[in-house]
């Protein structure tokens, strides 16, 4: 996407008043064919597709733990793939390996081809791979729109565009209206345009999500990391929030997903990589992890 930099924004479907009065009660869309059922979850071409991630033997240890221990897998162009586990499994060590957040004992992240095992967040979330991020309580006092201006540390921002380039005061005024613009058209994308002035601290949960995934959508990446983008969203902005993540899918826009919730995760991936401390237990389609005995024993505990 970077690459193209082509927006995320541009193929937006026609209908801007869809949930614009949105708040939790908004959007009534039938999204029966985006939520799917387990028969008509979407699938991967025939054939091998592009991975731009790859992890190789990933571990990390913090003094005697072992958090992660040995873990490989790849994540394809295109696709939902869900990173699930018990508590403890290794889930949040593992993004913030990838995303640069830590540093791992052992193992190599690739991305696009490119060994960026060890760089530094803002390196990593440049080269096109982005993750969302709580917002921070200092966040909450500023408004929707100011938040987005800051975009998450390392993205693209102002301080950032400064450190990299000598500018003009013109180039610099340029920069910014480019940012403007496009920060306008990612809220609008995610239909809270309209709570811009809004302070962070005053959104539902749901309403959060949608600004951690605008945050994170602001640099144009080529894959996003949702760190559970369902957490503390009611049902109605759950199937605005899974809308946008399946349109932005079919636009090219690449996921991996932590996430607690199982049903969401098995309704809506095409791929579920499943941890147990520490290690990949099983990694397939939804129907073979919810038939992997070793998952339900695991994992669920007996219960699916
Ligand atoms: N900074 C740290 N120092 C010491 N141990 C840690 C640290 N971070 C994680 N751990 C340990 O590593 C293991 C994996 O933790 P991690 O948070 O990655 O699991 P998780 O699958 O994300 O769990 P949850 O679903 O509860 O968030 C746990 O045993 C945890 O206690």
């Amino acid at each position: 996407m970077s690459e193209t930099d082509e927006s995320p924004t541009e193929s937006k479907p026609s209908d801007p008043e869809a949930g614009s009065d949105a708040d939790d009660a908004a959007s009534g869309a039938d999204l029966s064919g985006v939520m799917g059922t387990e028969a008509d979850v979407p699938s991967a071409d025939d054939g091998a597709r592009y991975a731009p991630l790859e992890v190789e033997g990933l571990r990390k240890e913090f003094g005697g733990i072992t958090a992660v221990d040995g873990v490989s897998f790849d994540v394809e162009e295109g696709t939902l793939t869900g990173l699930i586990g018990p508590n403890g499994a290794g889930k949040s060590t593992t993004f913030n390996l990838i995303t640069g957040m830590l540093d791992p004992t052992a193992g190599t992240v690739r991305f696009n081809g490119e060994d960026i095992t060890g760089l530094q967040p803002h390196e990593i979330a440049n080269r096109g791979l982005a993750r969302t991020f709580q917002i921070a309580r200092e966040l909450e006092e500023m408004t929707v729109l100011e938040n987005m201006m800051l975009a998450p540390k390392g993205q693209v921002g102002e301080s950032l565009w400064r450190s990299i380039m000598p500018m003009t005061r013109g180039s610099v005024r340029e920069q910014e209206t480019e940012q403007l613009e496009r920060v306008w058209e990612v809220l609008d994308f995610f239909e809270i345009d309209h709570l811009a002035q809004e302070y962070a601290g005053n959104l539902s949960g749901g309403q959060r999500k949608l600004l951690e995934m605008a945050r994170a959508l602001l640099t144009d990446p080529d894959v996003l990391l949702l760190d559970e983008p369902f957490a503390g969203v009611n049902p109605t902005l759950e199937k605005r929030l899974l809308e946008h993540i399946h349109e932005l899918r079919e636009r090219g826009y690449t996921f991996l997903i932590v996430e607690h919730d199982m049903d969401l995760i098995m309704n809506n991936c095409e791929r579920v990589i499943v941890m147990h401390q520490g290690r990949i237990l099983k990694d397939g389609t939804p129907t073979e992890i919810k038939e992997s005995e070793e998952v339900i024993e695991a994992y669920l505990g007996g219960e699916v």
